[in-house]
C-alpha cells in the first residue's frame, strides 16, 4: 500500500483507490494522508468523476479521528447523505450578517465601498451585526434620500436571499465530528458565496482562537463558481495560510483555468481526472511545472473515475483508479432514457383505461 500526501510512516489515512496499470489492470491500494492539513485540487471535465472523488474523500474523513469535515455543495450531490447510514447532517445554511466584514458586504452586493450606497452599507456593516439592524441603521442614516433608498434596496435584496439569520450556523456545528453538508444548491451565486465566505472564515478563526481541537476540512464542489466573488479572499487565506492553524481545503472544479494561479501553486494534492481543454491543461502546467511536463496531457486518464494524482509532498505522480463510493452519489446526470421508462408505464396505464 502507498500513502499519498506524506513522507512519514504514521497517522490516519483513507483509501483513495488502486494503482492503474498501463493495461488498465488494478494494482496496489493507494491511500491518502488525512492526518495533516492539505490543500487539494480535484480537476476534470464534466462527468470525469470530480464530485465522486470528493465524496470518496468525504467518506474517508467521516471515518477519520480528530477531523471536522464540511462540504459546500452547490449541486445537491451530497444531499443523499441525509438518509444514508452515516453520521452526516445536510443543512440549509444560514449565516449571521456580522460574519461578513464591511468590504465583503459591498462585494456581495456589487457596490463601490468608496461612494454612495456602498459607503453607507460599509458603515452599516461596521455598526450592526444583524441584517435587520443594518437596515434600520441605513433607514435612519443622515445621508441623501437617494443614497439611503439605494442602500435600503440592496439590503432588502440581501434579506430576500433568506440566508442571513441573527444566529447563523454555529462554529460548534461546523467543527463537529459529523460530516456537515451545506446545501447551497437552491441559492444564487452571491448568497452561496456569502455562505462559503462565512464558513471559510469561521473554520480559520476557530483554529486560530483554539475553539476546536479538531482539524477542519472544507470541501468545495464547483469551486470555479466562487473564485471571483465574496468568497475569493477567505478561500485564498485558507489555501495560502490554512495549513499552519490546521485547516485543510479541497476544491473541485471543471475549470482549473478559472482558479487563481496562487491556489493551484499552493496545492499539495492535485487529482487530475480527464481534461481536454488546452487552456485548463496549460493553467495546471504553468503553476506546477516541476511535475507537469510536456507529457502531462498524454498521461491524463480517459475513463471516468481514473486520475493522475500529483503529490507535492513526496514529489511524485501516481496513476490511480478511485475506489467506489460506500454512500450514495447524488451527482448522476439525468438521461432522457430514464424518463422513457416512466413514460412507458404511464402509457400502459393510459392504455389500460381505454
Ligand atoms: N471512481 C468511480 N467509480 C465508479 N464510478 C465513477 C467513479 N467516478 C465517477 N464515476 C461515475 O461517473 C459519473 C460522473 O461522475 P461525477 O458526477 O463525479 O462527475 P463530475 O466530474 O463531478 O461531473 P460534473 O462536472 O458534471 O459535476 C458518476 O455518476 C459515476 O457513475
Amino acid at each position: 500500500m502507498v500513502v499519498i500526501g506524506r513522507e512519514a510512516a504514521t497517522g490516519a489515512t483513507t483509501r483513495l483507490g488502486h494503482y492503474r496499470a498501463r493495461d488498465g489492470s488494478r494494482g496496489a491500494a493507494v491511500d491518502l494522508d488525512v492526518d495533516r492539513p492539505h490543500v487539494g485540487l480535484i480537476v476534470g471535465k464534466r462527468g470525469s468523476g470530480k464530485t465522486y472523488t470528493l465524496g470518496v474523500l468525504a467518506e474517508g474523513l467521516l471515518a477519520a479521528e480528530g477531523v471536522a469535515p464540511v462540504v459546500v455543495d452547490p449541486m445537491g450531490a451530497f444531499t443523499p447523505l441525509a438518509t444514508a447510514d452515516v453520521s452526516a447532517t445536510v443543512i440549509d445554511p444560514s449565516v449571521c450578517a456580522g460574519a461578513l466584514d464591511p468590504r465583503q458586504w459591498c462585494t456581495v452586493l456589487g457596490l463601490d465601498p468608496e461612494r454612495g450606497a456602498g459607503a453607507l452599507v460599509w458603515r452599516a456593516a461596521s455598526e450592526r451585526a444583524a441584517l435587520d439592524g443594518m437596515r434600520s441603521w441605513v433607514a435612519d442614516a443622515d445621508a441623501a434620500a437617494s443614497t439611503v433608498r439605494a442602500a435600503s434596496n440592496h439590503l432588502a435584496l440581501a434579506a430576500s436571499w433568506g440566508v442571513f439569520e441573527p444566529s447563523g450556523i454555529e462554529t460548534e456545528t461546523l467543527c463537529s465530528d459529523c460530516l456537515t453538508v451545506l446545501d447551497v444548491s437552491g441559492l444564487d451565486s452571491r448568497p452561496a458565496g456569502a455562505v462559503l465566505a462565512a464558513v471559510a472564515t469561521a473554520l480559520y478563526d476557530a483554529r486560530m482562537a483554539e475553539q476546536t481541537n479538531r482539524l477542519p476540512w472544507l470541501l468545495v464542489d464547483e469551486a470555479h463558481a466562487f473564485t471571483d466573488g465574496v468568497a475569493r479572499r477567505p478561500l485564498r487565506r485558507l489555501v495560502t495560510r490554512g495549513r499552519q492553524p490546521g485547516v485543510s481545503c479541497v476544491l473541485a472544479t471543471q475549470r482549473p483555468s478559472a482558479v487563481p494561479a496562487t491556489t493551484v501553486s499552493q496545492t499539495d494534492l492535485l487529482v487530475a481526472h480527464r481534461l481536454t481543454s488546452t487552456a485548463d491543461i496549460e493553467a495546471l502546467q504553468a503553476t506546477q511545472p516541476t511535475y507537469l511536463d510536456s507529457d502531462f496531457a498524454a498521461r491524463l486518464p480517459e475513463t471516468s473515475g481514473d486520475a493522475l494524482v500529483v503529490d507535492d509532498g513526496t514529489e511524485s505522480v501516481h496513476h490511480v483508479t478511485v475506489r467506489e463510493r460506500r454512500t450514495p452519489h447524488g451527482g448522476e446526470t439525468p438521461r432522457a432514457s430514464d424518463l422513457g421508462a416512466n413514460r412507458e408505464s404511464d402509457c400502459s396505464a393510459v392504455g389500460s383505461e381505454k
